[in-house]
């Protein structure tokens, strides 16, 4: 059976995309060798195998750390039974959850009556149920040397880009043109809540008829 590396488990609002405000079970799997310099998730970035620990622990942790539970789906499942989450909508990030096979776990989900949505990078071949809800986050350029997928812009349901400089801009218009992208929603997502990068997104958005992510949890103070 397919099993998953946890980082994260837990209920909160979506902040990002076009089910921000949507109540939903966030599922952070362990493990990105992306390497985006501003990335604000860093410590799911090493699967350290002197940090794998128990559900329980991953479970209540109270602040962010490396440490990971492996667990197949039936304990994925029994575990977000157990915690009497009311959201119905599974939100699977990371890391970068597409560097393992999503859709033995999408498809478990929603034989129980949840919808998914998996937050991606764009750099791995997106697994996936053919009903989940795929948000690409295209990363050009990054540390880690990965190149974005033509298979993953086209399976986007959004595309969400980070932007902090016209570069970012510039890059995502090259994505959309070399892909032969035309009708898919795009969000800009600042890279820091700063004025500066939040101007840039609001006047790009508005020059090119464009959506704002503004990462409203990080606004709100919650997870
Ligand atoms: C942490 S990533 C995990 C999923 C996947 N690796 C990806 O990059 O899409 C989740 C989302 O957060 C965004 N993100 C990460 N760091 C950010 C930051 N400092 N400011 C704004 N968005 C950020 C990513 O672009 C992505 O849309
Ligand atoms: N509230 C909330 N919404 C989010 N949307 C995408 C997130 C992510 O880290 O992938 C995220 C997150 O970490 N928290
Ligand atoms: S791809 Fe996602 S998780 Fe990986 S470094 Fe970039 S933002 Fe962070
Ligand atoms: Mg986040």
């Amino acid at each position: 059976m397919s099993h998953y590396k946890i980082n994260e488990l837990f209920e909160t609002i979506q902040g990002e995309g076009s089910f921000t405000g949507q109540p939903s079970i966030f599922l952070r799997l362990q493990g990105c060798p992306v390497g985006c310099s501003w990335c604000d998730t860093k410590h799911t970035w090493e699967i350290n195998l002197d940090s794998e620990v128990s559900s329980d622990v991953v479970l209540h942790k109270t602040a962010e750390t490396d440490e990971w539970v492996d667990l197949d789906c039936d304990a994925i499942l029994r575990i977000i039974h157990s915690k009497g989450f009311k959201a119905k909508h599974i939100v699977i990030t990371g890391g970068e959850p597409c560097m393992v096979d999503l859709k033995p776990l999408c498809e478990m989900f929603e034989q129980h009556g949840y919808s998914c949505q998996v937050e991606t990078s764009g750099t791995f071949e997106i697994l996936v149920s053919n009903n989940c809800w795929v948000t690409v986050s295209p990363k050009v350029n990054m540390r880690g040397g990965y190149e974005i997928l033509s298979s993953a812009m086209v399976r986007a349901n959004e595309i969400k880009h980070p932007v902090g400089t016209e570069q970012h801009v510039d890059d995502l218009k090259a994505l959309l043109t070399l892909h032969n992208i035309t009708d898919t929603p795009v969000y800009l997502q600042p890279i820091s809540q700063k004025e500066r990068a939040t101007k840039l997104a609001i006047d790009t958005c508005i020059a090119n008829n464009w959506r704002l992510s503004v990462q409203v949890h990080k606004y709100i103070g919650i997870e």
